[in-house]
């Protein structure tokens, strides 16, 4: 694209100086601020298998309309020749034919004028249709690849990098992927046409514009690329202060809580004028460089009527044939400009489209669905951990569990307890297979977790609920669905009955239509983890994870809290991980994990002391 910010408006063919061309200039993509509506989510779940929409009928016919355009190029600079050789002799005593003799050819000009507005009409048109096909499915196919991916991938990329992807990295590859088309058929086609037509017309002329073109070009070229890299740098110094912007909206609350508006204001304010600064430096470079190109073009133009002029008086040349040969050097160069400028765009497009493939061609450890076995028997939630051994995948080195083993009986709750980083919450990531147990197995009734369909363990098993509950920027209807598209309404009120949600959300005006707000903004903690914990309880799991579900609560909240979940957790398999001992003093294990394990009862731990007796007491002495 810095081609096309760097590039100078010359000539009419459908083409220009530098690389600029309409193709090329179409909107960067934004992604949406926000998740689409009620009524556009409904349609989210059939997405996916929408057969992929292939080009539109006959887009396949642009690089034939951008080569017909190219060909019109190479043989109207000839027509032009023929028309003034006719009217040069029509002014030399035959003026009263003169409509006559000019009619023919100047009607055939006008005739390939127009088919060529058409053919350059027409390949725009369907390459435009054609690069946003193919980026959408790009896009589509991305998106999904992405989705699939172990939870370990994230750990790895930052979701800056997977956005960037999916919108620089492709407008990219789109860009370039029409420029080829575009311009890279019917440049070359046009230099080698016109090349041939301008040894046919004055191999002397051509042989001088072979000595003086290719340095000249090649100097343009060089300053094009310098300005090109002065508009990458302009480019990514906006991106830069957009996401300055962007992190202190997104940060709103907490650059409130600690006044720092004024500061965020200066930084935004710096990366503004640097990024002002460059722009200044490449309107600079850029007006520099068109006034440069006039003169030398216009140097070229006289040098031409020159020499051509002294051919012409040596009747070597017709002044036709001079007209002709002015016109195709023209396109000759605007061609051989556009070629230069092609290569780095498609060297840059090669390697974004390598980084968007790299991604849409991996394949995750874990699949999200396949896995051999449903059990068709009613689930028990009988859960075993077995001398399971783990380290996370980026840090191979650093294991978390060695050798850990437990057993959470079918319908009882089992506590974990334990120092901050000892491995409490990784646990719970193993059941819910977020990632692969290096050594050792788990198993579900029996059946190895491994054999197990992902999807079908995840949507119809598990429940997760966690300290900072995850809500999407859509109704509390939706959210509260999310996981079981196909609930009913009254299913939905059940479960958010059951969670201690129905009432709080009737008396929102819009009830259970309430937008709760990017991430659940407009909701209380506590009003969050009800929502949250109603939409796990939709699925009906049989094994219910409570990732400190609790302890990011004031005291009122969490014993609402505490109230929804103690329902919900009666008659299934629940495994709690616990900061707040005072919640899970009636599990039926607590299990302590300290390097190494140790189970028992609330009773039989503060009997035996130790580290659980250690952290009550520790809790019971920080209390009020
Ligand atoms: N995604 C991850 N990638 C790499 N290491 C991780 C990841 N998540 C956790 N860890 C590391 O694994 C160890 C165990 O973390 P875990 O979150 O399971 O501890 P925890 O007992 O739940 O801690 P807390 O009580 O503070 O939540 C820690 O040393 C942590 O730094």
């Amino acid at each position: 694209m810095g081609a096309c910010r760097a590039g100078t408006l010359h000539g009419a063919q459908g083409g220009g100086w530098w690389g600029w061309d309409p193709a090329c200039m179409l909107p960067p993509v934004a992604l949406p601020p926000h998740r689409p509506n009620s009524s556009q989510h409904a349609l989210l779940p059939s997405e996916p298998h929408l057969p992929h929409r292939d080009y539109t009928p006959g887009s396949g016919l642009s690089p034939q309309l951008a080569l017909g355009v190219a060909l019109l190029n190479i043989r109207i600079p000839l027509l032009l020749g023929e028309l003034v050789d006719v009217v040069a002799r029509c002014t030399r005593g035959q003026a009263g034919h003169y409509l006559r003799a000019v009619r023919r050819p100047a009607l055939r000009l006008l005739l390939l004028y127009c088919l060529q507005g058409l053919l350059t009409f027409g390949y725009i048109v369907l390459l435009a249709r054609v690069g946003e096909r193919v980026a959408g499915s790009m896009r589509k196919s991305l998106f999904a690849s992405l989705l699939r991916q172990d939870v370990a991938f994230f750990d790895a990329n930052r979701t800056g990098q997977l956005v960037n992807r999916l919108t620089t990295d492709i407008q990219e590859f789109k860009s370039s992927f029409k420029l080829v088309i575009s311009q890279g058929l019917r440049s070359v086609t046009q230099t080698v046409g016109c090349f041939a037509s301008l040894y046919l017309l004055s191999p002397k002329l051509t042989g001088l514009l072979l000595v003086v073109m290719p340095s000249l070009v090649g100097a343009g070229a060089l300053i094009g690329s310098v300005l090109r890299s002065l508009s990458r740098q302009a480019q990514e110094q906006v991106a830069k202060a957009t996401g300055v912007a962007d992190e202190a909206l997104g940060n709103v609350r907490t650059v409130r809580a600690f006044a720092m508006e004024d500061r965020e204001v200066a930084l935004y304010c710096h990366e503004v004028d640097r990024s002002s600064w460059l722009n200044e430096k490449l309107g600079m470079g850029i007006a520099v460089f068109q006034g440069l190109s006039n003169v030398v073009l216009n140097c070229i133009v006289l040098g031409t009527i020159f020499v051509g002029g002294s051919l012409m008086a040596g009747e070597e040349l017709s002044p036709g044939d001079l007209m002709s040969f002015m016109v195709a050097s023209q396109t000759v160069q605007r061609s051989m400009a556009n070629i230069s400028v092609l290569f780095g765009q498609v060297v840059r497009g090669l390697s974004a489209g390598a980084r968007v493939f790299e991604f849409m061609t991996l394949e995750p450890t874990v699949s999200l669905t396949g896995g051999d076995q449903i059990p068709s028997h009613s689930l028990l939630g009988h859960i075993c951990f077995r001398d399971v051994c783990f380290s996370y995948p980026t840090r191979p080195g650093c294991p978390v569990l060695r050798n850990f083993s437990l057993t959470l009986p079918p319908r009882k709750t089992v506590a974990i307890v334990g120092e901050s980083g000892g491995g409490k919450s990784t646990v719970a990531a193993l059941l819910e297979r977020f990632y692969e147990p290096t050594q050792g197995a788990i198993t579900l009734d029996g059946c190895e977790l491994c054999n197990l369909d992902p999807s079908w363990l995840r949507g119809q098993v598990i429940g997760f609920i966690s300290q900072e509950p995850a809500l999407f920027g859509m109704s509390i209807l939706e959210n509260i669905r999310f996981g079981k598209p196909d609930a009913s309404d009254a299913e939905v009120y059940a479960a958010a009955q059951l969670a201690n949600a129905d009432s709080f959300i009737r008396s929102f005006p819009q009830g259970y239509g309430t937008i709760v707000g990017e991430r659940g903004v407009m909701l209380s903690g506590g009003q969050k983890q009800r929502v949250a914990i109603a939409r796990a309880l939709l699925k009906n799991p049989s094994v219910l994870i409570l990732d400190e579900a609790t302890s990011a609560l004031d005291t009122e909240s969490e014993q609402l809290v505490q109230e929804a979940l103690e329902r919900a957790m009666a008659g299934r398999t629940v495994l709690v991980i616990a900061h707040r001992l005072s919640t899970i003093q009636c599990a039926d294990l607590i299990v302590v994990l300290a390097r190494g394990c140790v189970a028992g009862t609330h009773a039989e731990l503060l009997r035996r002391g130790g580290l659980y007796a250690e952290l009550v007491r520790r809790q019971a002495t920080e209390q009020p």
